[in-house]
């Protein structure tokens, strides 16, 4: 009788794939939900959304195909103004949890007609005032550009808007296109459009998350954000063990 003698085989660290089956920040599945280019055409509130705001062209669309990883999903262009209307998208994560992702049209942009740009603006304000299920809106900046008056106006609205019957929305601050910014400055750039940021009242506006459609960075922060601002934690620990910390959203750097 004749045996083989193998060589156990050594052990490995976890392959790749199966990492990527216990990442709670894959998206499994996402869709488009509705649109609505008025306030009476939102379909109805169901369960907590994240909105992106900002300026026309900042990367609000493009934020949204990498959170769910799908270039496709929403439409971008590089010409200001692409999205018109509010978009709602869900996305259902590796672990289950289903977010509502909300595609404002941005603003600032003023090759649009004065009363186009007052509709969309009159759209935006009533959508921010009046979404019950609001929880959060992430206020997209251009790192290379800082805050601008538009930005400061929504910022000011969104904290006039705290006495609407709900609970309160969250403000968080994304810097992105950060890969247009030398490595060396991005810090920097960060710390700036912090310190630029008025103290508003829940003070999430103290640390802006660096974020990159082109490389991928900050989406991991971006997911710890909006999980823990819709309150569907559910983050796995990751190796550092931090994950769903109160802090998280202020980190700006991708794991
Ligand atoms: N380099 C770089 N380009 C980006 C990034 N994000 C978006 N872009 C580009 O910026 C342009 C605008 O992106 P969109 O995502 O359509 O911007 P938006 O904010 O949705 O614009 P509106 O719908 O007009 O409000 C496109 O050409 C994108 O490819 C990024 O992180 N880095
Ligand atoms: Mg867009």
């Amino acid at each position: 009788m004749t045996t083989s003698r193998r060589a156990p085989k050594p052990q490995s660290a976890p392959t790749a794939r199966a990492e990527r089956q216990l990442d709670p920040f894959q998206i499994v599945d996402s869709s488009f939900v509705a649109g609505a280019g008025s306030l009476a055409s939102l379909p109805p509130p169901v369960s907590a959304e994240v909105a992106f705001g900002g300026r026309s062209n900042v990367g609000k669309s493009s934020l949204i195909n990498t959170l769910v990883e799908r270039k496709g999903l929403v439409r971008t262009s590089s010409n200001p103004g692409s999205t018109r209307q509010i978009n709602l998208y869900e996305a259902r994560a590796r672990d289950g949890a289903v977010f509502q992702l909300v595609d404002l049209p941005g603003y600032g942009f003023t090759r649009r007609s004065k009363s186009e740009q007052a509709a969309w603006a009159s759209l935006i304000e009533g959508y921010l005032r009046g979404r019950v299920t609001l929880a959060a809106v992430l206020l997209l900046v251009d790192a290379r550009r800082g805050l601008e008056e538009d930005d400061l106006e929504l910022i000011r609205f969104i904290e006039a808007s705290r006495d609407v019957a709900r609970r309160p929305v969250e403000l968080l601050l994304v810097a992105t296109k950060v890969d247009k910014v030398p490595r060396s400055s991005v810090r920097r750039a960060l710390d700036q459009l912090s310190a630029a940021a008025p103290r508003t009242a829940g003070g999430a506006l103290r640390r802006a998350i660096g974020f990159s459609s082109i490389t991928g960075e900050g989406r991991r922060d971006l997911w710890l954000a909006i999980r823990r601002v819709t309150r569907l934690g559910g983050a796995a620990p990751s190796p550092s063990g931090d994950a769903g910390r109160e802090d998280d959203a202020s980190r700006t750097t991708d794991g």
